[in-house]
Order: C-alpha cells, then structure tokens, then sequence
C-alpha cells in the first residue's frame, strides 16, 4: 500500500480534540490541550516488512493493557455520516443498497466535501492507493461484483451530484478497498466503522490454540461463542477441536466496548520498546488476507489448502465442505480425516464404525495405508496439474527479490515455464524485449504491478508448499504402517 502522510502533526492533534487517546487514563473527554492523542503508549512508525506504517510501542507495553481509546462519536459510521440531512434523505429513496454499499457511498460524499468535511485530516491520511484496488487483480469475479455494485448506486450518486471525479469506477473501488481493509466491527451496523488511528494497527493472526487452562477457561466463559463451542457431545468435541483455531477468544484485541462508550485496543502480548504493536483483525486465510487486504503472511496459522475430492465422499458424512481442507502445515484437517476414514469404508460397514471415526480414531491399518495413499496421490495430482512448479515458483521469486535490474531478472526468467507470463508483463507495460527496460526506470504503474505478482506468486508458492508438505505427512505415515 502507498501513503502520504500530510501533516501528521495536525491529524494527531484533530484525533486528541476528539478525545481520542492513548494514555492509561480513562477519559473520552476532548484533549484540547494536547498536541497529540498519542505519545503515552504509541507513535506512528515506519516498519517496512510488517504493513508499512503502523503503530509503535513508545515504553514497554504489558500483554492485556489499553493501549489506545476511540470514543463512540470520533469513529466514522453510516450513522455518523448520515447525520447530513441530505445524504439521509437520498439513502433512504436507494432502501435497495447494502450496508457496505451505503457506507463506500457515504465515503465518497464525505470525500466530495473537501476541507468542510468534519473528517478531512482523517481523510487526508487514508492510503491514495491500495493493492486491492485498480485491477481487483485477486479475481476477476471480484471485479464483476464490484462494478455491478457501483452500478446499482448509480442512482444515488446522481441523487448526490457527485462531482465527476467521485463517480467514477476508479474511485469506486478505492472507497471499497477503504473500506474492505480499514473497517472495525461494532455490534450495530453491519457495515462496520472507520476508526481514526484504531486503523493504523497492522495485522497479526490470532494463534492456533489458547495458551493453558486459564485461557480455555475464558474461551468457553465467552457468551458471544457459538453453542458448538460447548462440549456437549460426542461429534461436538471433535467440531471443538476444528473450532478453537477459528472462534478463539483472541480473535481481536478490539472491540467497542458499551461500558467505555469506546473503541478500546489492548495490548495482545508483552511489546518492548520500539515494537510494533499490532491487531487481530480476525482470522484469515492468506487468500482471504490478499482479497481484503492486500497482502499475506509468511507464517499463517490459519491458512488452509483446498483440494479436488470424490463426489461420493461428500455424500458419505456431515462434514461441512468448509471443514474439508490441509492446514498450513501439510496435515489433514479433522474433518477431512475423518470424512476419507468414513469414505473408505463399505457403506454397510460405517455405522459401526461412526464411533471410531467420530473421535478421530483410526478405523484399521488397511483403512489408513488406503486414504493415506490416496491422499498423497490426489496431492501429487494437483501439483502436477499446475502450470508451474514448485521449484520454479521459487526461482521466479528468488529473481524477483534478487535482480538488481530488470535485465537481470528477465535472463533469469527465461529459464523458467513461466517464462509466458514474464512476457505477458512486459508487453503490458509497453517492454518489449530486454534493451528496451536495461537503462529504463520503471514506471510507478510497473512497479505496482510487478509487486502484485510477486504476491500472486507467493501465494501460490504457498499453496504448493501446503500440497507439498501433505504428501511428505502423508509418507511419514504410511511408512510407520507398512514397517
Ligand atoms: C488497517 S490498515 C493498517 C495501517 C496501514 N498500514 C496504513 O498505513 O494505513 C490495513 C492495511 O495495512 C497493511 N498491512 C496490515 N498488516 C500487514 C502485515 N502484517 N503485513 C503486510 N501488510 C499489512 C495492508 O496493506 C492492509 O490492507
């Protein structure tokens, strides 16, 4: 993500009038004497390889403390925004739009206002660009849907005279990608808030399980997790078991809360000095974390791998397509286990054997070395199926991130399969052959895009890596049993 950082010092001291702050004092009063809402516990830094700018410790942080608190009336909502009898009065002709339409709408209208906008120095430190935007490169679905949503608030647009440039496509899907990646949850709109300096804490994943009987404790202490949670039955420890990774009680360290009348935001670990503090935004898949917010994890817990399986085999349990996937670190899921054991089984044979596939039992030795094998074959499968391979994945990266020019890297490239779309980049961007980009500094425009691809390649590299790292678990298994 870009950014400019206009008057960083006016934007600070905006947020501290509107009582915005992170000192350990609990008050949502305007600070109108403080040149800064931050400085107590946080400033705003630089931190290159974890999200750009962000949020830094400035004093040890203890885990559990507040760190930062927007009251109720500083964050940006539909409600807020529609307090402008206006817009209220369009958006009520156009009942037709979503929640998330109506709030990319009120955006942009605020956006129109300029310097009268109560939110202008917020607005001027919103990213110009974002790598979500522009191309929607994730998907072309993604795409699809965002154009058929700006066409469907056309009408409102007009009913607002927007101004030319706010009506546009571009500036469309800037306000989406606003608010795909910078919206916080607050239980009365759907649509979410945008939270003055709440949205310049960058992302970290929740971990995979809670750290001891303290937390599991308050995990199943928490009114807000689904009834599944409990452990109140057989198949339901095992859907627990699946669950804990995705409704842990760490999923965010903020929340709004009534008492406070605030957005507050706790600390989710002991941070020294210096460090930056960051926020589960929840939990994502690196797919997800690309669509929404442009960028992925190296090391993400919750990643999660789909592969092709037998029709029958969905037919055979009660397990949710959902649950059906190889974690980040090449293991089956529970489900899939499961679903594969009950599958192998003859059909008149799986009622007795419900019990042991529902505990995660093993069904017999025959049956194991059976889904194990297949398994790693249908892996084996899908890497081969794949345009590229996991070593040139790998290769094209490694050129990407080591080529000190784009000759360099283009003779590099030359050796790999994916030699095609290295030439699809270069005719994109007018480069047609290797002397014609020796001298030439990259445009903006091929910058951005050549590190959208080098994302897409990551991600796919990871993809593989999952796939891979399954059949390796898939062998270390099968060797145990045909020892
Ligand atoms: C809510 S904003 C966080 C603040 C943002 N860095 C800024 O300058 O405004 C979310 C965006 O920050 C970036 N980001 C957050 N966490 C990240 C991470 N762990 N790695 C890379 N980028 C991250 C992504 O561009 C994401 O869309």
């Amino acid at each position: 993500m870009e950014q400019e950082h206009p008057n960083l010092e006016s934007f600070l001291s905006w947020a501290a009038q509107l009582g915005i702050s992170d000192s350990t004092t609990r008050t949502n009063q305007p600070q109108h004497s403080l040149s800064s809402c931050l400085g107590s516990s946080l400033s705003v830094s630089h931190f290159p390889h974890t999200g750009g700018r962000g949020l830094g410790a400035v004093r040890d942080l203890r885990r559990g403390e507040i760190v930062l608190r927007v009251p109720k009336s500083a964050l940006m909502t539909r409600e807020t925004v529609m307090e402008d009898k206006k817009l209220c009065d369009a958006v009520n002709r156009h009942s037709s739009l979503s929640s998330a339409q109506i709030l990319i709408v009120c955006l942009l209208y605020e956006m129109g206002k300029g310097k009268t906008s109560r939110w202008h120095p917020y607005l001027m430190h919103l990213p110009h660009t974002y790598d979500v935007d522009e191309a929607m490169w994730v998907t072309e679905k993604a795409m699809l849907k965002a154009k058929s949503e700006w066409k469907e608030a056309h009408s409102l647009m007009q009913d607002l005279m927007f101004k030319p440039q706010f009506f546009t496509f571009k500036a469309w899907v800037w306000a989406a990608a606003t608010i795909s990646s910078r919206t916080l949850h607050i239980p009365w709109d759907e649509a979410g808030c945008l939270c003055p300096v709440g949205d310049l804490f960058n992302y970290d994943a929740p971990g995979i399980e809670p750290s001891g009987i303290e937390d599991l404790d308050r995990l199943l202490s928490n009114t807000s997790i689904p009834d599944t949670i409990v452990l109140n039955g057989d198949k339901n420890i095992m859907v627990d078991a699946e669950q804990l990774d995705s409704h842990s009680w760490r999923l965010t360290d903020g929340g709004f809360e009534e008492d406070a009348n605030a957005y507050c935001f706790y600390a989710r670990e002991h941070y020294k000095k210096g460090d930056q503090v960051l926020l589960c935004y929840g939990t994502y898949t690196n797919l997800e974390l690309l669509e929404h917010y442009g960028f992925l994890l190296q090391e993400n817990p919750n990643d999660k791998v789909f592969i092709p399986l037998e029709p029958a085999l969905y037919s055979s349990t009660s397990w949710s397509k959902e649950s059906l996937y190889i974690h980040h670190n090449g293991k089956p899921s529970f489900a899939l286990l499961a679903a594969l054991r009950l599958w192998a089984t003859p059909q008149s044979r799986r009622r007795s054997v419900g019990h042991l596939v529902y505990s995660g039992s093993r069904v017999s030795t025959d049956n194991e070395i059976f889904i194990m094998k297949w398994l790693s074959k249908t892996c084996d499968a899908v890497l081969r199926n794949l345009p590229t391979s996991l070593e040139e994945d790998t290769f094209l990266l490694n050129a990407m991130d080591n080529s000190q020019d784009f000759s360099t890297f283009m003779e590099i490239t030359k050796l790999v399969s994916s030699r095609d779309e290295t030439c699809t980049f270069l005719e994109t961007h007018n480069m047609k052959d290797t002397h014609s980009f020796t001298d030439v500094i990259l445009s903006r425009k091929a910058r951005r895009s050549m590190d959208r691809w080098k994302l897409a390649v990551q991600w796919r590299l990871k993809y593989k890596k999952v796939i891979f790292d399954c059949i390796t678990y898939c062998n270390k298994i099968l060797d145990s049993l045909l020892k």
